[in-house]
């Protein structure tokens, strides 16, 4: 594969569908494409440029390999389709929306993947996540509870090969940051 995979990762509410959709055109210019998500969510909560499956579609498309990854988490299957392996091959770069609970197998299928954690803070999250009104106050907390656990694994040195970037400020800022953190990564020889 010549292309590299840069797997976007964060916190639910931390920006990063926002970050995609203000990227996208100046991630085209620089040769690199977004994955579009196959999601089981319920068509009228997408916030996000998914495609939208009922779990049934979901399981009879992993089961044909139709996902070059796929995790469940929050409730909810979610699917990276095979054609970035294309891609990725054709040289072209690919941005992936993932899942911190599927960081480690994500690295063993893509060695050289770039890993970016946005972070944001803890305040800011919960309020960014009321504001979004995409999930219910429980489903929320849960969230919430689930970033805790990953802030004690994924901040405190045991992955040290990821990069973070802070999305507290303003999404122009993040943009720009994200940009030049894919423009100045080169893979290894
Ligand atoms: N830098 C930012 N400043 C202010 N609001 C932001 C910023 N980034 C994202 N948001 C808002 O926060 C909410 C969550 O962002 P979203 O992109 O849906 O997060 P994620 O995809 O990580 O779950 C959205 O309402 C979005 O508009
Ligand atoms: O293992 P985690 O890092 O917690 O991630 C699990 C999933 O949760 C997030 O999606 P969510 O349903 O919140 O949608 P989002 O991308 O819009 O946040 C994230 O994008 C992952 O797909």
């Amino acid at each position: 594969m010549n292309g590299r995979m840069i797997y976007l990762i964060g916190p639910s509410g931390s920006g990063k569908d926002s970050l995609l959709d203000s990227a996208r055109d100046a991630l085209a210019a620089q040769g690199c494409r977004i994955a579009r998500r196959v999601i089981t969510r319920s068509a009228d909560a997408q916030g996000e440029a998914a495609e939208v499956v009922d779990p049934d579609t979901f399981a009879r498309l992993e089961a044909e390999g139709a996902f070059a990854m796929n995790w469940y988490a929050n409730g909810l299957s979610y699917g990276i389709p095979r054609v970035v392996d294309e891609w990725l091959s054709a040289g072209d770069d690919v941005l992936v929306n993932g899942s911190r609970g599927y960081l480690p197998e994500a690295r063993r299928r893509y060695p050289h993947m770039l890993a970016v954690l946005l972070t944001v803070d803890h305040h800011v999250l919960r309020q960014r996540l009321h504001a979004r009104s995409r999930e219910s106050a429980e489903e929320i907390e849960a969230r919430l509870a689930r970033n805790a656990g990953f802030a004690e694994t994924l901040m405190t040195g045991e992955s040290d090969d990821l990069c973070l970037l802070d999305n507290s400020g303003s999404l122009a800022q993040t943009r720009e940051r994200l940009l030049k953190l894919i423009a100045e990564h080169r893979l290894p020889d």
